[in-house]
């Protein structure tokens, strides 16, 4: 589980609703799972979304369990490039924390980002 995890180091700062979570990440070659050539495994791009977005909720507060995660892939990752996972808080009803998050990978230009992978997901803390 470690290795799925490498290089994952995620950065929390405050948001008006919690914390605001984000982590460069650069893949060795034991992560870079491709089903087609090229493309990195949509399924380990989900694990790492859920894991970031859990991360999210738990900095410095209760942990919350996935109720849902919608991903949309809009572009392709490139396994051995840069890849910028992003989460924050976007509602908060109660116990339910509504989340966003995204895949960011470098666009064109030079310092240019673009979201290749967008997520909505809603996490639910336990019962008190
Ligand atoms: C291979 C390597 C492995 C490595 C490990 C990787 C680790 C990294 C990954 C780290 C990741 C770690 C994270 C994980 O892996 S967490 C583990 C994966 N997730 C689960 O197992 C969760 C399973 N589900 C449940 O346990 C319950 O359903 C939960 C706890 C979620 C809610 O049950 P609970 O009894 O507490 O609450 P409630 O039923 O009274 O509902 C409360 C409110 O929520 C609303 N609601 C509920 N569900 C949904 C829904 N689907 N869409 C929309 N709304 C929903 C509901 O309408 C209600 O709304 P309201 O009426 O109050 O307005």
């Amino acid at each position: 589980m470690r290795s799925l995890f490498e290089g994952y180091r995620p950065t929390f700062k405050p948001h008006s609703l919690g914390y605001e979570a984000e982590s460069l990440l650069l893949l060795t070659p034991s992560q870079q799972m491709c089903y087609y050539d090229g493309k990195l495994f949509g399924g380990y791009i989900a694990l790492l979304m859920d894991r970031i977005l859990a991360d999210c909720c738990k900095h410095k507060d209760k942990p919350a369990f996935t109720a849902y995660l919608n991903t949309s892939f809009n572009h392709s990752v490139p396994p051995s490039g840069p890849m910028l996972l992003r989460a924050w808080p976007e509602k908060v009803e109660g116990r339910k924390v509504f989340l966003k998050g995204s895949v960011r990978i470098p666009g064109k230009e030079a310092h240019d980002w673009v979201d290749a992978v967008r997520t909505d997901a809603l996490f639910i803390r336990p019962k008190p």
